[in-house]
């Protein structure tokens, strides 16, 4: 009944610990550097927070209910044999570590194995979300025997690194048996030399042989235990490599919150590469006054998306700096920095809620009718109440129930509710149609009015009535006017706009 007691009070404190191991887990990633987030795939680290995790929860539950009771027997027949015999027991202490060395060995290996193995975990889990995410994709193209190759070869490789982790902790009974057996060899014909020289007895011999009898299962069970416990390390491991992580993005320790900013925003001969070596911005300057429409355009990959991420301190400059209101925005807290813009991005990422509870998130505790407002500025209250559940309707997984139009406007609907200062608009209405555009856009301008906007467009009809249009390419800005100012200037604004027109 004890046993139970104990085994029931340790399935309940492992069980705790991993909660705890996953909520650090998910709190250090969230919090952590948004560059981190997406240099890696995402089924590696939701490999870490299910396989890994459970590694650690198997080999926590089996240390707590094993390693005890384990120790405690050896430790006890140590006794009993040193009382007996303990010239004996001393030849058997070196002996027996000597036959624990393989496994110790071997252990290790295990663990360098399981590493790589819940690695690939990781892979598998990228490859069947991307490949379940694009299902449409890999219908219309046929790409299904494309993709069955893909996972199979995925799980083909899962189970050859899994049976190599299995067969080097199979191997751990073996050398125990060969080892053990070897020793008890040796320990007879010592023994047998020592009864003729008369310095032990027959009956203390067989009373310590009887002891290690009842060790030995113990200690068997203790090898196997330390290639578990390596197992679980591995996964611990790489546990920690998240929980250690320090941000390189975090809060001065003089930081001041940003409140009541006017949207003054300006790039100082701004550098920056991404950290896999992707240049983005090459002494880029720029400024745009608290209340001003700014468009940014140029072609693809000029660094456009990238101003925003830095406005918003995704990532720090290399060299130079971003300021809002004439100050450095290193010196504020990033939470009070994030406040002051309200981003609409290209993807129009919703979560798996309702529509209500989607553009809620714009500013938590918004009420009913504060929602209706900002769904109306972005001209989405009419189609969201031809949906069977109006503003309660669920939009799925990613916002997968809506049209791309119309997850924008949503999108739209939650930076309006949020009420920031700067107002960051990529390609916020690049899937509606020109009808649709228009509406948003009147709306927009009487909203934008007191707010500074900052709005990257392909289409350039979208950026016609900004105040001012910067055109940026390589990183550079290489014009910047009204569109009626570069129209006439007649540089690379009016070949973007000829190439679109022809
Ligand atoms: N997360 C990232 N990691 C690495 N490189 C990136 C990342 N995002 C952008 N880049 C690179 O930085 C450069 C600028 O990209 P950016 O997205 O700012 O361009 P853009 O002008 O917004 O392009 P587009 O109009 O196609 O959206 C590109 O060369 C791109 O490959």
């Amino acid at each position: 009944m004890s046993l139970y007691g104990m085994t029931l009070a340790n399935n309940t404190g492992v069980q705790r610990a991993i909660v705890d191991i996953q909520a650090d887990q998910f709190d250090s990633l969230t919090d952590g550097d948004f560059a981190r987030l997406s240099s890696d795939r995402s089924g590696g680290f939701v490999s870490r927070f299910i396989n890994d995790v459970n590694a650690l929860r198997e080999a926590g539950l089996r240390l707590a209910n094993n390693l005890t009771k384990g120790v405690l027997t050896v430790i006890g027949v140590l006794i009993t044999m040193l009382i007996m015999d303990w010239k004996l027991t001393l030849v058997l202490l070196v002996i027996y570590p000597l036959a624990f060395g393989p496994v110790i060995a071997l252990g290790n290996r295990v663990r360098k194995r399981s590493k790589q193995a819940q690695k690939q975990i990781g892979e598998v889990a990228s490859l069947l979300s991307e490949s379940f995410q694009s299902s449409r994709v890999v219908k219309a193209y046929g790409l299904e025997d494309y993709q069955k190759a893909r996972a199979k070869r995925g799980f083909v490789e899962r189970s050859r690194l899994f049976l190599k982790v299995l067969t080097d902790k199979a191997a751990v009974d073996p050398i125990l048996e060969i080892t053990g057996g070897l020793a008890l060899v040796g320990i007879l014909g010592l023994t047998a030399w020592r009864i003729a020289e008369g310095d032990t007895s027959l009956g203390n011999f067989v009373g310590v042989i009887g002891a290690v009898a009842v060790a030995a299962p113990e200690l068997r069970a203790l090898g196997t235990l330390n290639a578990v416990a390596q197992e679980g390390g591995a996964a611990a491991d790489r546990v920690f490599e998240i929980l250690d992580a320090e941000p390189s993005i975090s809060d001065r320790t003089d930081a001041v919150d940003l409140s009541g900013a006017r949207g003054g925003v300006e790039f100082r001969d701004v550098h920056f590469v991404y950290p896999d070596g992707s240049p983005a911005l090459s002494g880029l300057s720029f400024s745009a006054n608290p209340g001003e429409t700014v468009a940014l355009v140029g072609p693809s990959g000029a660094g456009k998306s990238t101003v925003f991420n830095l406005l918003l301190r995704l990532y720090d400059p290399l060299f130079g700096s971003v300021a809002i209101d004439g100050n450095d925005i290193r010196t504020f807290t990033g939470g009070s920095l994030r406040k002051a813009s309200a981003l609409v991005a290209q993807e129009a990422l919703l979560f798996d809620d309702t529509i209500a509870a989607n553009i809620a998130l714009g500013r938590i505790g918004a009420t009913r009718d504060e929602i209706e407002a900002a769904a109306k500025a972005a001209n989405a209250h009419d189609f969201i109440l031809t949906l069977p559940g109006g503003y309660d309707s669920p939009v799925g997984e990613m916002g997968r129930n809506l049209s791309g139009g119309q997850r924008q406007r949503v999108a739209l609907a939650r930076a309006i509710l949020r009420d920031a200062p700067i107002l960051l608009l990529d390609e916020a209405t690049s899937a509606l149609d020109a009808e649709s555009e228009a509406k948003v856009q009147v709306a927009l301008n009487e909203y934008a009015r007191e707010r500074t906007t900052l709005i990257i467009a392909h289409r350039l009809s979208t950026v016609r009535a900004a105040d001012r249009i910067l055109v940026m390419d390589d990183g550079k800005l290489v014009e910047e006017g009204t569109h009626d100012e570069l129209m006439q200037a007649g540089g690379a604004y009016r070949k973007l706009v000829e190439l679109q027109l022809s």
